[in-house]
């Protein structure tokens, strides 16, 4: 007997440490791990790529290519309005249940928003909902549209005044030119001048230094996505001076305003105003930070990429640029008046063909990922249990013939009237995401908008030359840009 207890414990210790028991162990976890996600977990009833465990590497390697928008809408089309994408992810492009999560404060924003602190949480990537309604009654009042027309004369000033002036000089001499640089400088001034106390000069020769800050920024938070846990800021020294640069620089900016004195009629002053009527608090300090940040992380490529896809669109279709032409120029009879917003405010056919680049070129392309509360919820006929991170595919929408016919093509009039189906269409555009976490500041990304769009192909014909033909299709990074980074083109002034 006690030769046999002796015995018995070395036996197992030998099994456990040969090399074939641990291999067999690892198998049967692995297969496990696979059958328990294809056959019994409660999402294996959801349509999607079979061996979904192992699909998560396939998802990681489209972000790497920065095509992950396009697979994802691939799928939908194979397997209909609920994808599953990974072990806990599902992919959802149904309008009515988009609305169902988005239209809530019950879903909290994905675990991977956090990588967007900067430094403290903000309203765009804070996870607590609480935090968020406090910041959301602050901050949407700054974007109210009668707050962002007390501030149209700094956005002409710093915007689209020095675009004008500055495609003036390239229509002279008759070069070609970057346009999607020219916005990206431009949407920078107008942040600058609204959000930081002054424009930061891009357009006229300053120091572009800002947007090298901001890539870095934005550069951790894409790591931090990726790294997870594994993220050291120690490895990444470059990125994290930047970053602290970026920081010190806006604090300066804040403490110089409150030391002036003197109140400005701008973003940043309605900022260190505001009081929250609920709490009797306004912003600390590390909150005006973080906001003025994020004001300059989510105002200004989206707007300048956005710009930049209307416009190549609109020369990919001349017709459409034509009729928009026209419209302008009955509008705006003198090509040498300075455009206001009142002008171009409600102008059916630029509304339109803003609306279909929104709709064609979405630059959130990847979609709000959610995370599933207490109690799970039904998708398009499918239970989703609590904790799935869900996300949109927000191309996949914009697809849907069912609401968009012809889908593919880029038609501006389907959006002129007031009827059913336009009112359809414009429940499903879900560029600017919808419900509380919808985007914040929407009513100055669509001033900017129509203001330099009208400006635009009001002053100036364009055209690309030979030669300076780029690949244009979108690559999806933090948002879904032209894959060659550029928009080259040459101007001429109208005269009439
Ligand atoms: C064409 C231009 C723009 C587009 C397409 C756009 C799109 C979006 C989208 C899709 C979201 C939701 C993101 C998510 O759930 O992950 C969002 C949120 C946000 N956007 Fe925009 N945006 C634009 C311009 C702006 C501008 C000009 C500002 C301000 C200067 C701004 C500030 C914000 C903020 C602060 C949030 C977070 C809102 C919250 O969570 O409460 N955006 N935007």
């Amino acid at each position: 007997m006690a030769e046999a207890t002796l015995i018995l414990p070395d036996s197992l210790v030998d099994i456990v440490f040969t090399k074939e028991f641990v291999l067999a162990a690892v198998i049967a976890w692995i297969l496990g791990g696979v059958l328990y996600h294809e056959y019994i977990s409660p999402l294996s009833k959801i349509p999607g790529p079979r061996l979904i465990v192992f699909h998560e590497y396939i998802l990681l390697s489209t972000v790497f290519r920065q095509c992950f928008d396009a697979y994802v809408h691939e799928l939908h089309k194979k397997y209909g309005p609920v994808v599953r994408l990974g072990a806990t992810t599902v992919s959802v492009a149904d309008p009515d249940s988009m609305h169902a999560f988005y239209n809530t404060h019950r879903f909290q924003k994905s675990v991977s928003y956090e990588a967007f602190h900067n430094p403290t949480e903000n309203i765009f990537s804070t996870r607590n909902i609480e935090l968020h309604k406090r910041l959301r009654r602050l901050i949407a009042p700054v974007f109210s549209m009668s707050a962002v027309l007390a501030i149209e004369p700094l956005i002409i000033d710093a915007g689209t005044d020095k675009l004008s002036e500055r495609i003036s000089v390239h229509a002279e001499r008759g070069d070609t030119f970057d346009l999607m640089a020219f916005l990206y400088h431009m949407t920078f001034d107008v942040i600058g001048a609204v959000s930081f106390g002054q424009s930061f000069g891009l357009q006229t020769g300053g120091d572009h230094t800002i947007i090298k800050w901001i890539e870095d920024s934005l550069a951790i938070g894409i790591l931090k996505m990726g790294l997870k846990g594994l993220f050291r800021p120690l490895f990444f020294p470059q990125l994290i001076r930047s970053m602290n640069k970026l920081d010190e620089f806006t604090r300066k900016v804040i403490n110089a305003r409150r030391a002036s004195g003197v109140k400005h009629n701008d973003i940043l002053q309605r900022l260190l105003d505001t009081v929250d009527e609920e709490t009797g608090h306004g912003l600390s300090d590390d909150q005006l930070v973080a906001e003025s940040i994020t004001q300059l992380i989510a105002g200004t490529d989206t707007t300048a990429v956005t710009l930049t896809w209307t416009m190549h669109l609109l020369l990919e279709n001349p017709a459409c640029m034509q009729r928009l032409y026209k419209e302008l120029q009955e509008a705006i009879p003198d090509p040498n008046t300075k455009i206001h917003y009142v002008d171009v405010k409600s102008l059916p056919y630029l509304d339109g063909v803003l609306h279909e680049s929104l709709r064609m070129r979405p630059v959130s392309a990847a979609g709000s990922g959610r995370t599933v509360a207490k109690g799970g919820v039904y998708m398009a006929g499918y239970y989703i249990p609590e904790g799935v991170e869900l996300s949109t595919s927000i191309v996949a929408v914009h697809a849907l013939e069912s609401i968009f016919p012809d889908a593919g093509l880029f038609k501006p009039e389907r959006w002129l009237g007031n009827n059913d189906q336009v009112s359809e269409m414009k429940r499903s555009l879900l560029t600017f995401a919808m419900g509380p976490r919808g985007c914040v500041g929407r009513n100055l990304a669509w001033f900017e908008l129509r203001l330099t769009l009208a400006t635009l192909v009001r002053q100036f014909a364009f055209e690309v030359p030979a030669g300076a033909e780029l690949n244009m299709s979108p690559a999806q990074g933090f948002i879904s840009k032209p894959k060659d980074g550029k928009l080259l083109v040459r101007a001429i002034k109208h005269t009439a």
